[in-house]
């Protein structure tokens, strides 16, 4: 079965998937249709501003709260959280290869590995060859945006069906519970996690009310649920841990709904790709899909930047991203196709990271073919790398720096310039 889609970003939906089953004019009516429970899912304190404030009302076939008692996870798991402190903050470029596909059976939950993260956000990798199979997730820590890089995702949630695939993204508020589903057979990405506010579009300033991403391409699902009497292993990720109960009935039985705290999907092929026609290169912020602001202005917790095709037409000017030293930190991946500055090294599934302050940009055959090329209007095609950018240091795990997909020369990719020559 595929979804129904709402398209809009952050509204009000109301959704039912059995006619009738969606209260009229109250939330919680004394009896609600069908009997059905009712249930709030708060993402906001109860208080935040209005336009803050994120909430959804559940009817559903029987409350969340019908479980037993949560116990410790007892399969190993990659995953870290915060304060990722597992290993030293560590000031250098760091680069990876991509993770290889499980040998053995692996879902969604037991393939997710942490690279690397701050206090406002986990940068985590999947690989995966197997559905979650009787057994749904919650993440009681953060919102979850997930960046298929190989295979398609059905990613069964309470409040309805987001089916993504390579190019798309999908984001899951805290809370939410869902099941990743395969839809071929591997499927591989990227996972960033927020502890912080949660994305938003940005605002467009001097840019005006169209363009980057545009709110009407987001897609919410309609109410959909499933009626399952068998038992199912329910996960959360609570503080870190992973903890896990079984109940007698699947948890996706959320018959109607309404509210404005909702998963939603996104293609990135619809990004409205704004940059200069006259000269230089624009901040990479122009290529912002959506942010989690701090509570610094303009600083944010997390921006996830996307570096789509594009024509390249500026006259007398570098025209890959410049060198440059940054107090926000990067962590970068590639979902197809080639960077415009790393010529070599880094490939779809891969990652880098460039923590705040470190020297980095074009490497050097880059560099070297940009100085040299004939400035004419040139399209960069089949290509999506994707940057979560983050204003806190981003400290890897044990795992990154110990891993053999880390690229130890790394930094010889920027060394062998040659040297300015000034006039004598
Ligand atoms: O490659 C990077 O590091 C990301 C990046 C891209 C760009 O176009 C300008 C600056 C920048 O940090
Ligand atoms: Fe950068």
């Amino acid at each position: 079965m595929t979804g129904s889609y709402i398209p809009g970003f952050g509204n009000h939906v109301a959704t039912e998937a059995v006619p009738g089953a969606l209260p009229v004019g109250r939330n919680s009516p004394q009896r609600v249709p069908f009997g059905l429970y009712a249930e709030q899912l708060s993402g906001s304190a109860f208080t935040a501003p209005r336009a803050e404030n994120k909430r959804s009302w559940l009817y559903r076939m029987r409350p969340a709260a019908n479980h037993p008692p949560f116990k410790a996870y007892t399969r190993p798991t990659g995953l870290r959280h915060r304060p990722f402190d597992e290993a030293p903050a560590d000031p250098n470029r760091l680069r990876w290869d991509p993770l290889p596909l499980p040998t053995e059976p692996t879902d969604f939950i037991d393939g997710l590995v942490s690279i690397a993260g701050n206090g406002g956000v986990g940068v985590h990798l999947y690989a995966a060859n197997r559905s979650m199979e009787r057994r749904v997730f919650f993440n009681a820590d953060g919102e979850l945006l997930i960046v298929p890089e190989q295979g398609g995702l059905r990613i069964a949630t309470e409040l309805g069906l987001v089916e993504v695939e390579p190019l798309h993204i999908a984001v899951i508020p805290r809370g939410v519970r869902f099941r990743v589903e395969l839809t071929g057979d591997a499927a591989r990405g990227y996972v960033c996690e927020n502890y912080g506010a949660p994305f938003r579009l940005p605002d467009l300033g001097p840019i005006g009310s169209n363009g980057l991403a545009n709110p009407r391409d987001f897609e919410t699902p309609g109410a959909w649920f499933e009626d399952i009497d068998e038992p199912t292993e329910l996960v959360q990720k609570f503080e870190g841990a992973l903890w896990s109960t079984t109940i007698d009935h699947s948890p996706l039985d959320v018959v109607a709904w309404h509210g404005n705290l909702a998963p939603y999907r996104y293609d990135l092929r619809r990004f409205n790709t704004i940059g200069t026609v006259s000269y230089d290169h624009p901040d990479p912020s122009i290529f912002t899909v959506l942010t989690s602001p701090s509570e610094v202005a303009g600083t944010a917790n997390c921006d996830f930047v996307i570096f789509p095709p594009r024509w390249m037409v500026a006259e007398d000017t570098f025209r890959p991203p410049w060198f440059h030293r940054n107090v926000m930190s990067e962590y970068m991946g590639l979902i197809t196709g080639a960077y415009d500055a790393k010529a070599g090294g880094f490939t779809p599934g891969g990652g880098s990271l460039h923590n705040r302050m470190s020297g980095h940009g074009p490497d050097r055959s880059s560099y070297e073919t940009a100085i040299a090329a004939e400035l004419k209007p040139h399209k960069i095609d089949a290509t999506m790398a994707f940057m979560f950018e983050s204003r806190s240091v981003l400290r890897p795990t044990r795992f990154a720096l110990e891993s053999p997909l880390a690229q130890l020369d790394y930094d010889d990719c920027w060394s062998g310039f040659t040297k300015a020559k000034l006039p004598r």
